[in-house]
């Protein structure tokens, strides 16, 4: 195949993915290097005027950069194609390296220069992908992150990064180029060998390629396979979460996850995760929660359990499990209640009587300390609370909330609203009324939850 045959084969093959892409705005992110070039030069040709717009991103890691935003700039203008230039700061405080910290700005950049519904074309072909795979390899990634660059993901609300030449080879885009007189930047740190895709694409991929000569084709095969399954994981684990009873936005009903290997379980956290909008659990996280689960699944023991990561905390109990970030226990100074308004609790929880009642009464609320003990109706000796609580069933995180009511006897009136005293009933009894407890993390009353 000739230069000019190559040509029009990437822009056969554009053409059929202009096609297909979702709809809103264009922009290309245009580094001025080969791969761009390419793209914005056939984008240009496919599209009318006015449908794409460079955005160079100015990363003023080196002394040249202005200079090449200039010739990135000329080369828009030659084009007749919309450009602007984003100067960034680039962040290597945040632990990311340099290629992370460049990368974390540059898609910052994206998503301040575009409207929300954007599509951001990026130049990434074969070669870029299977560099990627064997980058995740290295960094002992699991099946997810080797799955590669998809060529269409959603990105900062409701854009889009669109990678129309992810299936191209690179060759390709040289032949184009040389066929079209493009006059590319070759950026020097292409080729640092410090840099570990460098190292990979210079040293590696060549060694394989001697034994496989389609080894970059194999190896983009291979990571579009494990995208295929990764993307059909992620899709079961949202249908298993769907299908958890959902009491509270953080608590769960579980035993649809009862019995999955650790990592669909993992999947399903993820899942949820995302959808919340938390940093995932490392995997080590989900081996130990998958370990409590089997060894707690025949257990009726009251026993609960909880893992933290990055300010989350998973707590598991009986068939619930809730994520959420920490929340301290009920931190409550007794306080004296007449019954007459509602008391709130700290926390955002709160006692009322409904529908009011009209005389004082003088009542103490109290947290948990421990040890209390209340005469349930219909009984003739005093029970533990504790157990009670058990008995009941409530979750370890809604006892910790739960606000004791007592009177001047020093006699335990309620717990909540879920534990009510022989004499506490009989005196609501009297009163027409009824004692109701809201607790920030209360589930009892959600719909969903069986008894
Ligand atoms: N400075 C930048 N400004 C805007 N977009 C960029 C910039 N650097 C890279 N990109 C986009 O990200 C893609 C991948 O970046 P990468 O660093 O792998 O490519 P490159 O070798 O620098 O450039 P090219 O892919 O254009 O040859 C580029 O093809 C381009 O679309």
């Amino acid at each position: 195949m000739n230069a000019r045959s190559h040509g029009a084969m990437v822009l056969d093959h554009l053409r059929a993915r202009l096609a297909e892409r979702p709809a809103g705005p264009l922009y290309l992110g245009f580094s001025g290097g080969l791969d761009s070039c390419v793209l914005a030069h056939a984008l240009a040709r496919l599209l009318p005027p006015g449908a794409l717009s460079l955005l160079h991103v100015d990363h003023q890691l080196h002394a040249d950069s202005a200079t090449w935003a200039d010739r990135a700039e000329r080369f828009a203008q030659r084009l007749g194609v919309g450009f602007r230039r984003l100067p960034v700061q680039v962040n290597r405080a945040a632990g990311l390296g340099l290629e992370g910290a460049a990368r974390a700005a540059r898609y910052a950049a994206f998503t301040e220069a575009t409207p929300p519904d954007a599509l951001i074309a990026l130049a990434h072909h074969r070669q870029d992908q299977a560099e990627t795979l064997l980058l995740q390899l290295m960094r002992g990634g699991g099946s997810g992150a080797m799955a590669g660059m998809r060529a269409l993901r959603r990105f900062s609300d409701q854009r889009w990064i669109w990678r129309p030449l992810l299936d191209l080879d690179r060759s390709r885009l040289r032949a184009y180029a040389v066929a079209e007189q493009i006059d590319w930047l070759e950026d020097p740190a292409n080729t640092d060998l410090g840099l570990d895709r460098n190292w990979i694409r210079h040293r590696v991929l060549p060694v394989l390629s001697e034994r496989w000569p389609h080894a970059d084709r194999l190896l983009s095969s291979a990571a579009e396979r494990l995208r295929a399954e990764s993307e059909d994981r992620e899709r079961l684990a949202e249908q298993r979460l769907a299908a958890a009873a959902t009491l509270a936005p953080e608590v769960r009903r579980w035993p649809v996850w009862n019995g999955l290997d650790r990592f669909a379980l993992g999947e399903v956290l993820r899942a949820w995760c995302r959808r919340l909008g938390f940093a995932v659990p490392p995997a080590s996280l989900i081996a130990r929660l998958h370990q409590q689960l089997v060894a707690s699944a025949d257990s009726s023991a009251d026993d609960h359990f909880r893992l933290i990561w990055s300010g989350y905390e998973l707590r598991c109990y009986r068939d619930l499990l809730r994520l959420a970030e920490p929340s301290p226990p009920l931190q409550l100074s007794d306080c004296d209640w007449s019954g007459l308004e509602p008391c709130d609790l700290p926390g955002g929880g709160r006692l009322s009587l409904e529908p009011p009642v009209t005389a004082a009464q003088t009542w103490r609320v109290s947290a948990r300390h421990g040890g209390e003990r209340l005469l349930l109706p219909g009984r003739t000796h005093h029970s533990s609370l504790k157990k009670c609580l058990q008995a009941l069933g409530l979750p370890p995180w809604e006892r910790e909330q739960i606000p004791l009511l007592w009177n001047t006897d020093g006699e335990l009136l309620a717990a909540g609203d879920v534990l009510l005293s022989a004499s506490l009933e009989a005196w609501l009894q009297r009163h027409q009324c009824r004692l109701r407890w809201v607790a920030a993390q209360k589930v009892s009353d959600e719909p969903g939850r069986a008894g």
